[in-house]
């Protein structure tokens, strides 16, 4: 095996959640230290295959990113590829290194919690190799670290203040693997797992695993992954410079059956594209379209734009990194408390319980129809079967599905929709997932409980005849257009005609609307009063849902269940 004399350093790359070759900054500086050899390595790392809940289509969608990074170095060299290892990065790192001379590692910082901590444990053992770490930012806009120092540390809660913070920064700115604790993805396996039986795959050849090898069937979405498909999308979006030009998130529908906005959320999430493709690739559209007299509309401005887009999802990496316990309530400062059903619950020690003891059997039921697309409610129900099968669902969507098993509706606590999102989504993010949760809940960024989605009227607005209900819900198809919302409304002819008795083929709405909406504004208003967060001593002591009883009760506020508040 090569030894480390010769003075030209001996690079590895480490790929986590940059699977492209473009619009790399970590890439661009491991190349800048003219290496003598690269070896480009992915960790196939068991603490996520097992431990983290992902369905089938983030899988595939993962595996096929992989193998198109893999592509994607082949064709700039021909003896190139993405050398995929099994087993967990601070235990085979040093082990490569130590084989192939390896003296530099290198890899694109990311800021979120389980990152740092994951990296911190990995250049520990690096060092006591010898080998020199070189990490680079690039995942974002501006390097969440640098904007939360510039904001004394604390997380960033409005745009605008995002924006502020990023003005002054300016424009530069023994390796087999037997896991022993609960696999969270042995429901979605249907057949025999031999992921780590070899550390380079089952042919030694560093290949990428396969759905097959990790036990699990094929994956339901249309939506392919990779940095070829990645620049595609992109090349598309930009190929309409109006659309660009005039680009307005909220004009945008979430009733659409092709997506409305550009799908870009699931490369980004793995990095099969670089953030400033899409932010300079826009710069330059709109430039040239306004150089030749803005022919068509009037350009569209921050926050609904294309530049406001992306500024959110910055916003939320930095309101992820500052803080503790983003991705719950329990300690975490900037989420306001709410008496919610089913939190998370913890023993004297802190410690989260699980598996969770089940709480009161409406809400476990309710919770559960939510996520599986069978409320009673067409547009809930098709909006969450299409995230289980394409994995993705429009951003509106989303408000729509997490407003209604929260504040809406339902008075769920956002933990438990957002790890339905989490196993779902093929963009799911660490900050941005808790981020939107927190926002949709009212719980942070965003405090106007009383507006709430009408399950009816809503995707009204965009579509009336209901196309999406139609293609998710088949069993409503032949509905007419005036009940495609609302089939419970429907005289019992009209039912039989369209094949689909409510109540037998498809489910009568499972709560009242209107009276479930009242309840909650109410409750929630209790709460805001209240005006504890998660990292406030009575919700860390346990006793959070106490003093909010009592305090309705001294305060002789309305109890929830009379609240009267209209939205
Ligand atoms: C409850 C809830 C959970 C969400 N969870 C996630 C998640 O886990 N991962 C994720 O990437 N997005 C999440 N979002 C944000 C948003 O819905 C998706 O980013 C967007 O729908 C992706 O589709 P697109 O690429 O077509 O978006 P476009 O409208 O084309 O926007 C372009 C890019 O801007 C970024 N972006 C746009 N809106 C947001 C936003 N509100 N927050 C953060 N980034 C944004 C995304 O990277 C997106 O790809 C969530 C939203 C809600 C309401």
């Amino acid at each position: 095996m090569p030894s480390k004399a010769s003075s030209a350093p001996r690079v590895l790359y480490w790929f986590r959640t940059d699977l492209r070759v473009t619009d790399s900054p970590a890439l661009t500086r491991a190349l800048a230290l003219k290496p003598s050899t690269f070896v480009p390595v992915w960790c196939w790392d068991p603490s996520y295959i097992y431990g983290h809940r992902v369905g089938l289509n983030r899988w595939r969608f993962l595996l096929e990113s992989m193998t198109g990074l893999s592509d994607a170095l082949t064709e700039l060299n021909p003896q190139q590829k993405l050398h995929v290892v099994r087993g967990r990065p601070e235990q085979l790192l040093p082990i490569l290194c130590r084989q192939w001379g390896i003296t530099h590692v290198v890899w694109e910082k990311d800021s979120n919690a389980y990152a740092k901590e994951r990296d911190r444990k990995v250049k520990e053992v690096l060092a006591k190799e010898g080998v020199e770490v070189v990490h680079e930012g690039g995942r974002h806009l501006y390097d969440p670290d640098e904007i939360i120092k510039g904001n004394k540390g604390k997380p960033t809660m409005t745009l605008h203040q995002w924006q502020k913070l990023a003005e002054k920064l300016g424009e530069d700115s023994d390796w087999k693997f037997h896991w022993d604790k609960v696999d969270f993805n042995a429901e979605i396996r249907t057949g025999v797992d031999t992921c780590f039986d070899k550390l380079c795959g089952p042919n030694h050849d560093f290949a990428v695993p396969t759905m097959s090898e990790m036990g699990y069937a094929e994956a339901t979405t249309t939506v392919r992954g990779g940095t070829a498909e990645a620049h595609k999308c992109l090349d598309n979006f930009l190929a309409d410079t109006l659309h660009v030009a005039t680009f307005s998130k909220p004009h945008t529908a979430p009733t659409s059956l092709e997506p409305s906005t550009t799908l870009l959320s699931p490369y980004m999430k793995f990095g099969c594209i670089g953030v400033r493709e899409i932010w300079w690739g826009s710069k330059k559209v709109i430039e040239e379209w306004k150089k030749k007299g803005s022919k068509g509309g009037k350009e569209t401005k921050e926050p609904e734009n294309m530049f406001g887009q992306l500024q959110f999802r910055d916003m939320y990496a930095c309101a992820e990194a500052a803080g503790a316990h983003f991705e719950r309530i329990r300690g975490n400062g900037v989420c306001r408390y709410i008496d919610w059903k089913l939190q998370n619950q913890y023993d004297e020690d802190g410690n989260e319980i699980l598996p969770r003891p089940k709480e009161d059997e409406v809400d476990e039921e309710r919770f559960l129809a939510w996520k599986e697309g069978r409320t009673g409610f067409p547009w809930i129900d098709a909006c969450m079967r299409q995230l289980k099968i394409q994995g993705w669902i429009h951003h509106l969507a989303r408000h729509s599905v997490a407003c209604f098993i929260t504040r809406g509706q339902c008075y769920i606590s956002w933990e438990r929709g957002m790890e339905v999102f989490d196993e779902y989504l093929i963009d799911w993010d660490p900050a941005s997932n808790p981020g939107n949760w927190m926002w949709l809940s009212c719980s942070a960024f965003f405090s106007q409980y009383f507006r709430v989605y009408g399950l009816e009227s809503w995707p009204l607005r965009t579509d009336k005849s209901g196309a999406l209900v139609r293609k998710y819900c088949p069993e409503l198809k032949d509905f007419p257009d005036k009940y495609i919302y609302a089939p419970h409304k429907a005289p019992v002819d009209v039912q039989r005609k369209a094949s689909c008795i409510i109540g037998e083929q498809y489910p009568f709405p499972m709560l009242d609307e209107h009276k479930e909406k009242d309840r909650c504004i109410a409750r929630i208003k209790n709460a805001y009063h209240l005006g504890f967060h998660g990292d406030s001593t009575e919700v860390l002591d346990g006793n959070g849902n106490q003093s909010l009883d009592g305090f309705v009760k001294k305060a002789k506020v309305a109890p929830a269940s009379k609240g009267k508040k209209k939205a």
